[in-house]
């Protein structure tokens, strides 16, 4: 058992900050440890910022998987994905929330704090994390996704290179 297990990050912008609150409080009453990276008040901050430290949480192993949340969810799930190793479910009810787990392994849970209630968003919680990835099929589907990247990556790179 690694350090991080069973300990979720969680982040949210000034449109997700109430509902960050209610959801923090909601995984201590179900006994988990959970690692709050901000915001801490309502005044307006940038979700990228948010979505940054809840990846790095995860990919420093501070954290094993992380809930984020912004108006939409929108924007912090975009900044999210952007990064190796992260699969960032924007989710909008417990089936999508049960698919982000068995199909994709999402390691992070998004939603948005103007978007969904927080009986809605308890339930997306409750059944992300009670739902286990399947493999298979979908472990080749989701290797793909960082193969692809880095693919990418390092080929734009090399191109770059004496520029
Ligand atoms: O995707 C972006 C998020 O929903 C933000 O929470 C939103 O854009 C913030 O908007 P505002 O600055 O108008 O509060």
């Amino acid at each position: 058992m690694n350090k991080a297990n069973n300990i979720i990050g969680i982040a949210s912008d000034h449109g997700g900050f109430n509902l960050k609150l209610k959801i923090t409080d909601f995984l201590k009453e179900n006994n988990y440890q959970v690692i709050d990276y901000g915001t801490n008040n309502g005044d307006s901050v940038d979700y990228p910022d948010y979505a940054y430290k809840v990846v790095m949480g995860i990919l420093n192993n501070e954290v094993d998987r992380g809930i984020i949340m912004c108006g939409t969810g929108i924007g912090i799930s975009i900044t999210a994905n952007r990064f190796p190793g992260i699969r960032a479910a924007l989710c909008w009810d417990e089936y999508s929330a049960k698919m982000s787990k068995e199909h994709n392994n999402a390691n992070i849970l998004a939603f948005g704090g103007r978007t969904t209630d927080f009986e809605t968003a308890s339930k997306i919680v409750s059944a992300w994390l009670n739902t286990q990835f399947e493999s298979g099929r979908h472990l080749r589907r989701i290797e793909k996704i960082d193969d692809l990247a880095v693919d990418f990556w390092s080929k734009y790179l090399k191109n770059k290179e004496g520029v």
